[in-house]
Order: structure tokens, then sequence, then C-alpha cells
């Protein structure tokens, strides 16, 4: 019997999945990716013109990026299911209520930066989970350039009393805690009255691969980022014009079909090469091909989407594995160092543990076949609902709750291991 396992038509508490009899295969076509999405409606909102995105994400982190630029006077039309099509009239009005962005971080953080271009007050907001994730960094950023922003929590909301543009030239960043930071102050900065240079405090960043997106979406749509060094990029006052962008599929997503074929020891067919991504989370891929033999140490900083995904791998490995460089994990969408190591343990005490902010997972072969029934807690968090999934397909009795929270980032997800041959139980 076919069900659907759209969205829209998944009012249930929990999702149950039955491990398949045999390896999965098929086809997959991806979403776009979030990342490069959520940059390119961005810079197409503040460039003067029409542009064309295709091959695109529709999804509730996309959907917030597009509102809020459309509530600052931005036009978007979607023509289809993964288009859009872009009206900018090279600034952005004052929106007349705070731009509320989900749990969207790329959204909120570019948005607290591109909003000081408004003349008038903007206020960034978003959903409990994204009122604790820090901003703090970038709120002082912005004040070196001359932009007047508060976020007096630390997090979201954020006020920005916007002039219309901003007078600083060089500005340091801490990227501890998140790239994104770096990626939103190098969006604005093609606004400056003259060339901007934004350098890095400390050599810490979340993954450097998504400045390399950024600068590519930068240049996509016109604008000229030199790097003058391995922490310092010098952006030109070129502004943006209106482009036409094909969006590649999104990595961080790919990596769930990788890890299912490993696992099932079958094989998916995505219609793209692993190393022609040009995201972090691809990555992963090496990783998940060395299964069930994955290193003992894996180091996460640079690929921390997958790393959810490699540690579900991990539950089956032949040896245990220790993920490092992860501290920033704690303040995604969830603490996901946490929320991995309890969703383990609850498929069976001692598979996995917290030491410090590392994530040791007890490889165990024997889980395979097993039945361990438990329903997984999702805490809002895209990731953990995909990545536990995974545990799902070799072992009995693993029910997501929540499952419709994979709609931040890949509403098509379930539906795609159900055309794989996955059955999937709605449970209340
Ligand atoms: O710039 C981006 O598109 C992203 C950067 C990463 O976050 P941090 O820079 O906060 O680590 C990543 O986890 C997020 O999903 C997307
Ligand atoms: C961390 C994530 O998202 P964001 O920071 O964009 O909310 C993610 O998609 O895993």
């Amino acid at each position: 019997m076919d069900q659907s396992f759209a969205l829209a038509d998944l009012d249930t508490r929990a999702l149950l999945l039955v491990p398949p009899a045999r390896p999965l295969r098929g086809r997959v076509v991806l979403p776009g990716s979030k990342s490069i999405t959520n940059r390119a409606l961005l810079l197409a909102g503040l460039a003067k013109g029409r542009s064309h995105l295709k091959g695109a994400l529709k999804s509730d982190d996309t959907a917030r990026m597009a509102e809020a630029l459309v509530a600052m006077g931005v036009r978007i039309e979607e023509p289809d299911a993964t288009s859009f099509v872009v009206a900018g009239t090279g600034r952005l009005l004052p929106p007349p209520a705070p731009l509320f962005l989900g749990n969207a971080g790329t959204a909120t953080r570019f948005l607290t930066a591109a909003a000081s271009l408004v003349e008038g007050e903007v206020v960034v907001d978003g959903d409990p989970h994204m009122r604790k994730r820090p901003i703090a960094p970038l709120i002082e950023a912005l004040a070196r350039l001359g932009i007047e922003a508060s976020a007096p929590t630390g997090c979201p909301p954020v006020t920005i009393k916007g002039k219309g543009g901003f007078s600083g030239r060089r500005v340091e960043i801490d990227a501890g805690l998140s790239s994104q930071y770096v990626s939103a102050l190098l969006m604005l900065a093609a606004f400056g009255e003259a060339p901007v240079e934004i350098v890095l405090k400390g050599q810490a960043i979340g993954a450097r691969g998504y400045v390399d997106l950024t600068q590519a979406a930068m240049a996509a749509f016109g604008a000229e980022v030199t790097p003058l060094g391995p922490g310092a990029w010098r952006v030109a006052p070129t502004r943006y014009h209106a482009a036409d962008l094909m969006i590649e599929p999104d990595a961080s997503a790919a990596t769930y079909l990788w890890a299912a074929a490993a696992l099932t020891g079958g094989d998916v067919d995505l219609g793209l090469p692993p190393e022609t991504f040009t995201q972090p989370d691809a990555r992963a891929y090496a990783l998940i091909r060395a299964f069930p033999r994955l290193p003992s140490v894996i180091e996460g900083s640079q690929m921390q989407d997958a790393v959810p995904t490699l540690a579900a791998l991990a539950a089956f490995n032949e040896g245990p594995v220790r993920f490092t460089g992860i501290a920033n994990l704690r303040v995604k969408e969830c603490d996901r160092v946490h929320a991995m190591a309890s969703e383990l343990q609850r498929v069976r005490p001692g598979l996995a543990r917290e030491e410090g902010d590392d994530l040791i997972v007890m490889g165990d072969p024997a889980l395979a076949g097993s039945r361990h029934p438990a329903r997984i807690e999702t805490y809002a968090d895209h990731r953990i609902a995909m990545s536990m999934a995974l545990v799902g397909l070799l072992v009995g009795g693993i029910a997501i709750l929540d499952p419709t929270c994979v709609g931040k980032t890949y509403p098509g997800f379930w539906q795609a291991l159900a055309d794989l041959g996955v059955a999937l139980e709605k449970l209340d």
C-alpha cells in the first residue's frame, strides 16, 4: 500500500521504522543546499534587479529567510517547487513587525548584519531554541563597524537601529562559536563606504568551508572578496548585482542517504558524485565509506552537521569512536553532543557517553538485527531525528518523536526513506 510521508500528511506524534529486510537501493533526488539557498536569497534580495535561483531548498529555514526579505520590501515569487525569483531594489525597507526566523541560524545571523542597511529599527527574533543560540560576538563586531545593535541576553532577540549603511573599515570577529558571524559580516561588507577588512580574532572558527561558500555566493552576485591570509578577508565596496544561480544539492542531507546505503550494504544514487559537492559536510563521505571500520578518533570541526550522522553509524562500528573538535555542537538547534549521547543510550545503555565536549560511541556490530524498542527524543532538531532514524534501519522498535522537525532543512526525508522501501508506521 502506498502511503504519503509528506510533512503535510504527518499529523503523528512518532514514526516507527521497520528495519528493511534487504539492502536499500534506488535513486533519491536531494533537496537544494540550505546554506547556499539562504545566502543566495539574501544576496539576491540585496541586489538591484531580478535574480532566478534554481535547485533551491524549500523548507522552514529558507521560508523564514524569504518571508523576512519580503517584510523588508523584496519581491519574491516561487514559480515551482525548487525555484525562487527574487526582485530587489538594492535597499531594504523597515519591516512592519519583528522578523521571526524560527530556529534558522543562517537567517538569524545573516539578517542581523544585513538589517543595518535599513534606515530604521529592525528586531530579529526566533523561536525558544534560537533564543538560546549565542549572537553576542556578532553584535560586538557590528558595534565596531559603527552599527548600533543590542541583544541583552547575548542571544536573540536583537534590536538593530539601522542607518542605511555603515562607515567602519576594519573589524575583528571571534568566530569560535559560529562561522556564521564571519559569513554575515562578509556579506554585509560589500555595502561599505570603502573596502572593509574582516579579521578573525584567534584562529578558532566553526567549519571554514562555510566561509568559502559565502565567498563563492558573493562572487556569483558580483562582489570581490580577497583573502589576506588564513584568517582575514578584504571586501570591495561593490554592492551586489542580480544573478541567475543553480544551487547544488544539500550535502548534509546526502550524508543520511550515504549512511543508509552503508548500513544496509545497499547503493543509493543521488544523481551526482560525492566529490562534486562544495559544502563542508561532503567530507563525511570518505568516512562513511570506511564503515564498519571508522577511525577511532574523528575530528568533526570541519563537518559539524555530519557528526550526528557519523555518530549513528559509529553505533554499529567494529570499534569505539571518539568525536573531537565538536564543542560548538552544543549551541546548534539543541546540544547535539548531549542529545546523541542520550538517545544512543536510550537504544542501549552504555552505547555512548560524553567526555568533556567529546562524544564517545562504543561500536557494537551485534546491535544490527537486534530489537530495542525506544521512543527517541528529537529536541526539535532535524539532525537528531534523521540520524537516529538511521539506527532504526538496523535495530527493531525505534520510533522517532516529533518527526515533522525534519522540515527545517529536509521536508522530503521520510518520503525518501519510504520510496527506498523502508516501512514506516505512524504512532500516536
Ligand atoms: O554558514 C552556514 O550555512 C552554516 C554554518 C554552520 O554553523 P556554524 O557556523 O554556526 O557552526 C552549520 O552548522 C550550519 O548548519 C550552516
Ligand atoms: C546547525 C544547523 O543549522 P543553522 O545553524 O543554520 O540553524 C544545521 O542545519 O544543522
